[in-house]
């Protein structure tokens, strides 16, 4: 079993019959989806609010039943990964390009586990470069505005062509070098006018699942 999907499948530990669920993004959680699909088949009674069009199609083949964010106040728990993690729970996320809608869904989740394989838990953030949600509109000026917080962002491309998000929206990858006031730079970025959020998940996290090379599974409580 790889590390990513030993670190998936435990995450499924902690969820409970009667549960609504977030489901995340990824190829780590992935595997807590695949496995909660079995579960379902077998009688396990959840909801889950999928974080994007890929995840809510795969839920959908494996007969997870799913509701709309627009319908519910409070979720039990959301299992999402991440593509860096430190020792304050803080995050990285949106490598898969996802980060708005995969930090709604943390917002209403009253707890939220991020499982990842060993290579993401680092002492510093910021060797990822950080996903920035943008609009289309005049990206070029948001670019130049996030290049003045003192990193050097790139307009992520698919194929030739910008990135679009399940939003319609463009991501910037941007490389702040050691990220040390995590907080601080989530707030500054989310008060340029043309960003719409950004990767920097704090004091969202209260649970990492970490699945090691080894074979062995690490859990971090906050
Ligand atoms: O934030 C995300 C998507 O927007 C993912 O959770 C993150 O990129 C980790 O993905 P993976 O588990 O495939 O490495």
């Amino acid at each position: 079993m790889n590390a990513k999907q030993l670190a998936g499948e435990k995450a499924v530990e902690h969820v409970k019959d009667g549960m609504l669920l977030g489901l995340g993004t990824g190829s780590t959680v992935y595997w807590s989806i695949l496995k909660l699909g079995d579960l379902v088949k077998k009688g396990l009674n959840i909801k889950g609010v999928p974080t994007s069009t890929n995840t809510e199609k795969l839920a959908i083949n494996l007969g997870i039943p799913l509701v709309s964010l627009s319908s519910i106040n409070q979720l039990d728990l959301t299992i999402d990964g991440a593509d860096e993690a430190n020792r304050n729970f803080e995050l990285i996320k949106g490598g898969g390009g996802a980060l708005l809608r995969e930090k709604m869904v943390a917002s209403i989740s009253r707890r939220f586990i991020t499982v990842i394989d060993d290579t993401k838990m680092v002492t510093d953030l910021g060797e990822f470069p950080l996903p920035v949600e943008i609009i289309q509109f005049g990206w070029e000026l948001t670019l130049k505005q996030v290049s003045e917080l003192g990193s050097k962002p790139k307009l992520r491309m698919d194929n030739n062509a910008p990135f679009i998000t399940d939003n319609g929206n463009y991501i910037l990858d941007c490389y702040f070098g050691k990220i040390q006031d995590a907080n601080g730079l989530k707030n500054t970025l989310n008060m340029i006018p043309g960003v719409v959020e950004n990767g920097l998940f704090v004091n969202m996290a209260d649970t990492i699942i970490i699945g090691n090379k080894n074979g062995s599974v690490s859990t971090l409580y906050k």
